[in-house]
């Protein structure tokens, strides 16, 4: 069975640097095509073992990732009101079902006394670490905005995710289009006003 062969894999460990263990995957969808009455030996499907296991070791790299690596990079600009990065797209996968959910997350703090800030794609870098793993969207919302608070050591941080999610969308209740809204706010920003100034930049489109 070619798909298995370990020169394949370790080339395709090399290329994803990952440490996902993709035989194990191939093997797993080769046994889930048999299961649903599929021939995993014709023609269109013999390489998709090998692919899926591919796109799992990029689907799922989130769990090998640290945030810290991500949020170590930060300048001094004296900065100390509210920084937001809104509509960050983002595909994440529903540890239910194994189906993409997907949508948009808004991240805001308000940098420490020092004025401390972060590059702004290191806040989309941050989302990317906790979206590739199987997950549910709440824990995404706060071990973004936990990670947030560890790291950057703001005074306050918020974090709105607006997701579809596929396992509601095209299977069990099947309801497309429907979105699921998610916050989790700390520090200062929880104080009334800045939680809403926080909330009407992010939702006020
Ligand atoms: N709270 C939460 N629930 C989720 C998330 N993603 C999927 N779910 C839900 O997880 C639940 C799993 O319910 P179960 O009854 O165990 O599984 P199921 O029979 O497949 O459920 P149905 O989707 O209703 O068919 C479903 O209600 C999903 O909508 C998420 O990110 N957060
Ligand atoms: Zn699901």
């Amino acid at each position: 069975m070619t798909d298995f062969d370990d020169e394949v894999v370790e080339a395709a460990l090399e290329a994803t640097g990952s440490p996902v263990d993709q035989v194990r995957i191939q093997r797993a969808v080769r046994e889930i095509l048999a299961a649903i009455g599929e021939d995993p030996d014709r023609d269109g499907l013999l390489e998709t073992p090998k692919r899926v296991a591919k796109a799992y070791a990029e689907m799922f790299a989130g769990l090998h990732q640290d945030a810290s690596e991500v949020l170590s990079t930060s300048f001094d600009l004296n900065h100390q009101e509210l920084v937001l990065v809104k509509d960050i797209p983002f595909y994440s996968t529903c540890e239910h079902h194994l189906v993409p959910f997907h949508g948009t997350a808004h991240l805001g703090y308000i940098p420490s006394e020092e004025g401390r800030v972060t590059g702004l794609s290191k806040l989309a870098r941050l989302v990317e670490v906790y979206a590739r793993r199987p997950q549910v969207q709440e824990r995404l919302t706060t071990q973004i905005v936990d990670a947030m608070m560890e790291h950057l050591k703001p005074k306050g941080a918020i974090v709105v995710i607006e997701c579809e999610h596929m396992c509601m969308s095209m299977r069990g209740v099947r309801k497309p289009g429907a979105k699921t809204v998610t916050s989790a706010v700390r520090g200062q920003i929880r104080e009334t006003a800045t939680r809403a100034e926080a909330m009407s930049l992010i939702l006020g489109r």
